[in-house]
């Protein structure tokens, strides 16, 4: 399948494209050599991450989902969910109806066009010329004109409803006023030309969009000419964010051991461009009796945590899901980065997505569980898989999947380096994630991509 919206293989003689080129090159570094200090750091793409075999809780093989089961399990928790929740449709104003799911059909409110309109600006005619032509002309959003009499011709602005008994339309470039006044036609006229009639569109009543249309600016632009004032939809999903560590700082240079948080600034916009709701992004350090208190009051339907999956000694995130007795539905998914990720079930019809703390694997984690889980809340239907062929061979995990970024160049995914777990280096360069399957992939080898927000839809699109 080709990709929708790849990007066009870059002409020499393209300065602006030549920038770009020239800033991926820093990205994907090709002569640099692989650090030889951990097996999947992700400094070249020759790394191959071997199965961890401490006896941390994330490294246990057995309970790991494998990634497309993942992604079901996310997709089923919250069908699930939603079914048990029955979230009432809202209405909203169109304003703020963009990237929503229609929870109603759209049915006209109104015949569309709601009168006989002329669709060029000229004469309304009524019978064979030529005309005689009335005074006052007719212009759009006025008052009804009197009917015409055999003969007769007025002056009409395009939108402008046709009189009464008018049979055509005549162009203005298509007609000549003579000597005395009368109106004739240059050219051949057809009974009823360029006179859209009332109703041509649809009828009052006829169902424009079905239910769980994504609404688009088209889809405002319609339902306004429909007679919509506001629009019965899907509500957003209410995300809260909870930031984990003691390490974090919010602004300025890392110091003495403590890192800038790097998934605070940049989950809210991500969840949003995901159709959630951001209610909330907290900062709660490595306080198990903070994060205890954060998910039982929680009234979101889906908290997200960062970073305290694993097995590490303030790593609050398990014991705290079993303190409050959520189910564990994902505990581990077989992909790299990004394998302690976790899906639960804390209430009812609440979640709690756990991405782990190293920023790729948190990015795996949010469109592993997150995006699933997210987009069927929202009632978006998932997008259309499609796979490109890898510009270059990447080398597998043994056993997991990899989520690999790539940017799209002409028909091809190129894979980009600095694609380790710790790393935004590859991610902020790229356009889609590509999907290698365990045991790797050859140089032109197809990749399932999943394409990231801003490279489908434009950052003012979909970060609204
Ligand atoms: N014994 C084992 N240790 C670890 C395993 C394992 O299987 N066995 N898995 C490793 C993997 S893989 C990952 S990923 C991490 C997951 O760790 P946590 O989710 O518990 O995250 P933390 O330990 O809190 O942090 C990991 C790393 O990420 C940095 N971090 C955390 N939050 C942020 C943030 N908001 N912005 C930027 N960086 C962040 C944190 O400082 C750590 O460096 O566990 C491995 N260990
Ligand atoms: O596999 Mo981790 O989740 O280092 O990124």
């Amino acid at each position: 399948m080709t990709a929708p919206g790849t990007r066009a293989e870059a002409s020499a003689e393209d300065t602006d494209d030549l920038d770009v080129e020239e800033a991926l090159a820093l990205v994907r570094d090709a002569h640099r050599e692989p650090r030889d200090d951990s097996t999947d750091d992700g400094a070249g793409q020759a790394s191959a991450p071997a199965a961890r075999s401490s006896g941390a809780r994330s490294a246990e093989p057995h309970r790991a989902t494998p990634w497309p089961q993942a992604r079901e399990a996310a997709a089923r928790a919250a069908r699930a969910a939603r079914s048990r929740a029955r979230r009432a449709p809202v209405s909203v104003p169109l304003g703020d109806a963009l990237g929503l799911t229609l929870a109603v059909p759209l049915d006209a409110l109104t015949d569309l066009p709601s009168f006989d309109t002329s669709a060029m600006d000229g004469w309304a005619v009524a019978g064979p010329g030529p005309w005689q032509v009335r005074e006052e002309g007719v212009l759009a959003g006025h008052a009804q004109p009197e009917p015409l009499t055999d003969g007769e011709a007025v002056r009409i602005a395009t939108g402008a409803r046709v009189p009464a008994d008018t049979t055509a339309v005549l162009r203005s470039e298509h007609g000549r006023i003579d000597a005395q006044g009368r109106l004739h036609t240059t050219r051949e006229m057809l009974h009823g030309q360029d006179i859209r009639p009332r109703g041509q569109e649809c009828r009052s009543g006829d169902q424009l969009l079905p239910v769980g249309t994504l609404v688009t600016p088209a889809v405002l632009g319609l339902a306004a000419a429909a007679g919509y004032d506001t629009v019965a939809v899907v509500p957003r999903p209410r995300v809260e964010v909870l930031v984990l560590g003691d390490e974090l700082l919010t602004e300025g240079l890392p110091h003495d051991g403590l890192i800038r948080d790097a998934l605070g600034p940049m989950l809210p916009s991500w969840l949003r461009a995901l159709g959630a709701d951001v209610i909330s992004v907290r900062r709660i350090g490595d306080d198990a009796k903070a994060l205890q208190k954060a998910v039982t009051r929680s009234a979101a339907d889906l908290i997200v945590t960062t970073g305290g999956t694993a097995a590490g000694p303030v790593d609050h995130v398990h014991p705290v899901l079993e303190r409050v007795g959520a189910e564990l539905l994902v505990d581990g998914v077989k992909v790299r980065p990004g394998h302690p990720m976790l899906l639960a079930r804390t209430k009812d019809h609440q979640h709690l997505v756990g991405l782990p703390g190293n920023p790729l694997a948190a990015v795996s984690g949010l469109l592993t569980l997150a995006e699933p889980l997210l987009r069927t809340l929202a009632a978006h239907p998932a997008p259309e898989p499609y796979t490109l062929p890898l510009r270059e061979a990447v080398h597998g995990h043994p056993h997991d999947t990899r989520l690999i970024p790539v940017v799209l160049r002409g028909d091809h995914a190129m894979p980009l380096h600095y694609n380790g777990p710790a790393m935004l280096r590859g991610i902020a360069a790229a356009d889609a994630l590509a999907v290698v399957p365990p045991g790797g992939a050859l140089q032109g080898e197809e990749a399932e991509l999943l394409d990231l927000p801003w490279a489908t839809a434009g950052i003012g699109v979909c970060f609204t």
